[in-house]
């Protein structure tokens, strides 16, 4: 028998009420036990939708409680919630991967407390593909990531340059540059750039374009790859959240997909 593994939610936004939902409803061998949030009265009201509340908790008290943190928080929470998660060796699945750029000292924390970092694939595609060809030869990775407008007003570097998305009537670069530098600039936004730089060839040599188009209703990354051992070219068209544009649909979806293979008996994809 596999032992149950207890989940606990760090953020309880977009993507954390969506993975808390599906926890309560039943996922096999995980039981949701507590939830860490912004304001602790806003996670409350939201949990009135779970058959089962639990406790809103503090991040350190989410880390002795659960064996596995979902991390699903802004990138600025992102190691107040990891460090005392991985320093207790927990799981700290998330897809804040513009966060572990800011703040590689995780990886070494996690590996010297016995923890592990699960950063799921979220809203993009293809990472499986990516990190088998990095066993190879990688030549070039670039990444072209469209949004409509509405999912780019609220970015740090638009709102910081004052940058008029709204009223465009023509794609407008906002990004050329490296995926490092991109997730800098848009932390809450390209997450995706920098799963991908850390599934291949490292944020710095990943190349990356964002557009802001009036055209496009869905979030859209199109990667390319060019390795020794396979090319490919690859887009994904997300339907943006109701709650949070920038967010899309899948990405709460690829966290329960990994929650799924810690306990799974058959996992599919690498
Ligand atoms: N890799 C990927 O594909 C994607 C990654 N992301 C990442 O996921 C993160 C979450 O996205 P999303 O759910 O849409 O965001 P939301 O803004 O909808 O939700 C964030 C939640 O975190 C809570 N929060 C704020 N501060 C803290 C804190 N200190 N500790 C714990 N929780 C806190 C907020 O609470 P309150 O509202 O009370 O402040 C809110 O409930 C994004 O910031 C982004 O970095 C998002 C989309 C795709
Ligand atoms: O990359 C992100 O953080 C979010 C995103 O583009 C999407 O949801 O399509």
């Amino acid at each position: 028998m596999r032992k149950t593994l207890k989940v606990g939610i760090a953020g309880f936004g977009t993507i954390g009420k969506v993975v808390g939902l599906a926890l309560d409803k039943g996922m096999p061998g995980l039981e949701l036990v507590a939830v860490a949030s912004g304001n602790p009265d806003k996670a409350k009201a939201a949990m009135a939708t779970l058959s089962q509340q639990v406790p809103v908790v503090s991040s350190k008290e989410l880390a002795d409680l659960a064996d596995v943190i979902v991390e699903c928080a802004p990138t600025t929470a992102f190691m107040d919630i990891a460090e005392p998660a991985l320093c207790q060796g927990r799981t700290l699945v998330t897809v804040s991967g513009a966060a572990i750029l800011q703040h590689p000292e995780v990886v070494e924390l996690a590996d010297r407390h016995g923890g592990q970092i699960l950063l799921a694939t979220g809203a993009l595609l293809g990472l499986d593909a990516v990190r088998a060809a990095a066993k190879g030869k990688i030549n070039s990775v670039t990444m072209v990531t469209r949004k409509p407008p509405t999912s780019l007003t609220k970015a740090k570097f638009i709102v910081e340059n004052n940058i008029q998305l709204l009223g465009l009537t023509e794609p407008l670069q906002v990004f050329k540059g490296s995926a490092l530098e991109g997730a800098q600039k848009f932390p809450s936004n390209v997450n995706v750039a920098a799963s991908l730089g850390l599934a291949g060839l490292g944020a710095e040599q990943t190349q990356l374009e964002i557009w802001a188009d009036p055209g496009k209703t869905r979030n859209t990354h199109t990667i390319k790859v060019d390795a020794d051992s396979a090319s490919f070219e690859m887009t994904i068209e997300n339907v943006p959240t109701v709650e949070n544009p920038g967010t899309g649909r899948i990405t709460a979806l690829s966290v329960l997909a990994a929650l799924e293979s810690l306990t799974a008996a058959l996992r599919v994809g690498s």
